[in-house]
């Protein structure tokens, strides 16, 4: 068989392989060129290609034009049986170059199915970064690095792009879009990451000048140790607070030395290269598919809530990268592959290094989702763009007949090369992913996530019966012994808000409160500046609402499929048994939330007072938690994210005297799934009990306080040192009961989990998993109560 010798250059594993696959032999030696524009004709042998006879002559032309290879060079496939090896490598490229593909199912499945991903661990997370910059620094030796220095000015310019158009391009989209804070860092954070290694399968796609994008990469990648901190921390630093030196460290870790080691294995160990780089590829697309599932997987329920605007910020971003990239390059006179090239480099980013970077530095793991949000739009857009550009050929001479001056020449391509054809495209599949996250969350905006309770009778109604079903006998004997001295009522804790707000006695009242959390999960609350009259009028009206006539309570009651109103609440089945007492369930904050059916019906007087309880309790919850994250050492901004839009319901007790008080209960032992349960026992009469030290101890109403609660979602956060505290009611034969609970929780989209800045600080291992707070509530209101059994669900365990 007859051989010719030309020249090529050869940068990536995909490549190499290609070039085996095409019969392309290195010759010893001189392994490696360096590489210039694809329009530039440089014989400088390498390679020999050994071609049949009949295509020699051909395939010699077409090689010999251009040294910036792309795929388009290469013949068609040889006709002949693939050893073991061939296949490897040829099922390698196929599952590499559908990269889309599986990063897309990868995130569909984290959004269907978030429990697809929970084995994924932070350390499979950070190996699957590591192997994937391997891989990376396999593609590399010391040759590309002389081969940068004929290209200085491409490099140069592809550098400053990618760490100037992305970064501002992700402040100012967010600023466009007023995005939430975690968002705004996280899409800040992937725009100042940089560029990702799929670029140089997409530029080889698109006919590109591949050793420019490797070059590229490389470059990026190398001085992302410096600049992906430094930009971030510049540009996030309004948003949140950003741990620079952290992230130098971690990208140090994850990126600059498997890199440098992938390219010293590559210099000396090319036995070993050779034979693990066509694995390297699917590898690293796995891992991108897998993180990125998992990261959406993890925040399912807050992008469901907020998916239009996530994917809305990440397509402008990579649109304006992908865009501005190319123009820029043109400006510079850079010819038109290699400007494709710089295009792809910049509009594509390593967003699996900022899912990294997010989880490990930023306290709240919704920063995380626009990394992931962005792995999926620039993988579409950029395999779009480079299907259109290698497809759709533009007759140049079409446009060189144009006798235009070159600006606008090149500009007119532009528009016809790419807009007009590959933005169609691009925003097509956009817009198919952007419907898919924007219909899941119309729909769950119209259906409202609704939790919902099994309906029950009036208790108040069956109480003037004077007789007790058997529905709410308990037959079933709490053995556990019941304190009921007021001695020992006299040492639940008592803390004084006053003080604990005043400049001389805050460390004391701190202290007690620290310790009350810790200790009890529960104190009352003296001095909270709530005017005493006011409760009184609350106390009033809410004993009114209970006593309305029942035709105008069923304008009230719990409607099918819905918990707010009146009714019960985690009553799961029809032969559960039943709490001797009627609720009234309201959201009250955010004010969106609230529902205008009900609210509308209130009376006007008491809803009036329910709006200025409900902002006065709030603005009570905030202090505590402030004082809290004070005392903990939560970052202030963590604490802040978490209950800054606070979400808030005011749930009314009533419990009627019961002919047979012992043989019923008012409200199973539980404990509040809520972050902290702020409650006024409204009467003055005795029911509310506490678990402690496993004896039931009374909780003596004092006049004129509030009785607070650490919840489960409190217990969480704080890694276990406050504990959610076992409680339940008890009824009497006398007299009616009432309380006024108002739950505050973070906002159902949040994520909740022990605090990073805590367990950080401590360096405690993390006792519980992370959830959102929407998904936290599905599972407690699909249970019945249950002491504190709800929490299990959240507890890591810790032989795992
Ligand atoms: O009625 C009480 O005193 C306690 C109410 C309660 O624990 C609750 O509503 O979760
Ligand atoms: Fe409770």
């Amino acid at each position: 068989m007859a051989s010719s010798v030309v020249s090529l250059s050869l940068t990536t594993p995909l490549k190499a392989s290609s070039f085996r696959k095409y019969n392309l032999t290195p010759l010893p030696s001189l392994r490696r060129i360096s590489c210039c524009s694809s329009r530039d004709i440089t014989l400088k042998s390498r390679y020999r290609v050994a071609l049949p006879a009949t295509c020699k002559q051909r395939r010699s032309v077409e090689l010999l034009t251009r040294c910036g290879v792309s795929s388009s060079d290469f013949p068609a496939e040889k006709e002949k049986e693939r050893s073991f090896g061939e296949w490897v490598e040829f099922l390698g490229e196929a599952v590499s170059t559908a990269f889309p593909v599986w990063v897309s199912l990868g995130c569909l499945l984290g959004l269907v199915k978030p429990s697809a991903f929970s084995w994924v661990t932070p350390d499979l997370t950070i190996i699957g970064l590591t192997i994937t910059m391997l891989g990376m620094g396999m593609t590399l030796t010391l040759d590309d690095l002389r081969g940068a220095l004929k290209m200085p000015k491409e490099l140069f310019a592809g550098f400053v792009l990618q760490y100037s158009v992305m970064p501002l391009s992700a402040f100012l989209v967010s600023k466009l879009l007023n995005l939430p804070s975690h968002y705004a860092a996280g899409l800040i954070l992937v725009g100042c990451c940089p560029g990702g290694t799929a670029s140089n399968i997409v530029t080889y796609i698109a006919r590109g000048n591949v050793a420019l994008s490797v070059l590229m990469t490389a470059a990026s990648t190398l001085s992302a140790v410096i600049m992906t901190p430094l930009l971030t921390a510049k540009l996030a630093k309004q948003y949140v607070a950003v741990d620079a030196l952290g992230l130098v460290k971690s990208t140090l870790q994850v990126v600059l030395l498997p890199v440098l080691a992938g390219a010293f294995m590559n210099q000396y160990f090319q036995r070993v290269v050779k034979f693990v780089t066509p694995l390297m590829a699917p590898i690293a697309v796995g891992t991108v598919a897998i993180l990125c599932g998992t990261a959406i997987g993890q925040n399912a329920s807050a992008i469901l809530a907020s998916g239009k605007q996530v994917v809305m910020a990440c397509v402008l971003l990579h649109a304006s990268g992908f865009l501005f990239g190319y123009l820029f390059s043109r400006l510079l006179r850079i010819d038109v592959a290699s400007s494709r090239t710089v295009s792809i480099e910049v509009g594509m980013q390593n967003s699996v290094l900022g899912l990294v970077l997010a989880a490990e530095h930023f306290g709240n793991p919704l920063t995380a989702v626009p990394c992931a949000v962005s792995s999926v739009c620039h993988s579409i857009i950029g395999s779009v763009l480079a299907g259109v550009w290698r497809h759709v050929i533009f007759s140049k001479s079409v446009f060189s007949s144009l006798s235009l001056c070159p600006d606008l020449h090149f500009f007119v391509w532009f528009l016809a090369d790419n807009l007009v054809v590959g933005w169609i495209k691009s925003s097509k599949l956009c817009f198919f992913v952007f419907v898919v996250l924007c219909g899941r969350n119309s729909m769950e905006a119209e259906g409202e996530t609704q939790w919902s309770s099994l309906l029950v009778p009036s208790v108040l109604e069956i109480a003037k019966e004077n007789t007790v079903p058997p529905r709410y006998l308990r037959s079933e004997q709490d053995k556990t012994e019941t304190l009921d001295d007021s001695c020992l009522s006299s040492k639940l804790p008592v803390i004084d808000m006053q003080r604990l707000c005043s400049v001389s006695a805050m460390d004391t009242e701190l202290e007690k409160l620290d310790l009350a959390c810790h200790d009890w999960g529960f104190f009352q609350l003296v001095n909270h500046g709530i005017d005493s009259s006011f409760l009184e009028k609350l106390e009033t009206e809410a004993q009114d609402l209970f006593n309305l006539p029942m035709e105008e309570k069923k304008k009230l009651w719990q409607r099918s499929g819905e918990f707010e109103g009146f009714g019960q609440v985690n009553i799961v089945s029809e032969d559960q048994k039943l709490d001797w007492g009627d609720m009234f369930i309201l959201t009250t904050q955010p004010i969106p939330s609230r529902k205008p059916h009900l609210f509308s019906k209130l009376p006007p007087s008491f809803r009036e007072t329910v709006e200025t309880y409900s902002s006065q309790v709030k603005s009570l919850a905030k202090t505590l938690f402030a004082k809290m994250a004070c005392v903990l050492e939560v970052k202030r901004e963590e604490m802040e994210d978490l209950f800054g839009d606070v979400w808030q319901s005011i749930k009314i007790n009533y419990y009627p005297p019961c002919p047979q008080p012992d043989q019923v209960i008012g409200l199973t032992p539980h404990s509040d799934a809520a972050g902290l349960t702020i409650l006024l026992q409204v009467n003055q009469v005795e029911g509310l009990q506490i678990k402690k030290d496993n004896k039931w101890v009374v909780v003596k109403p004092l006049p004129n306080a509030l009785v607070v609660n650490v919840g489960e979602i409190l217990e969480i956060i704080t890694n276990g040192r406050y504990k959610s505290i076992e409680h339940r009611v008890m009824v009497n034969s006398e007299k009616e009961r009432l309380s006024v609970a108002m739950f505050h929780s973070p906002g159902k989209e949040t994520v909740i989990g022990p605090a990073k800045s805590l367990v950080d600080k401590h360096q405690q291992e993390r006792l519980f998993k992370s959830m959102s707070t929407q998904e936290f509530f599905d599972a407690f209101f699909a249970q019945k109560l249950n002491g504190k059994s709800h929490l299990d669900l959240m507890t890591l365990d810790p032989s795992s």
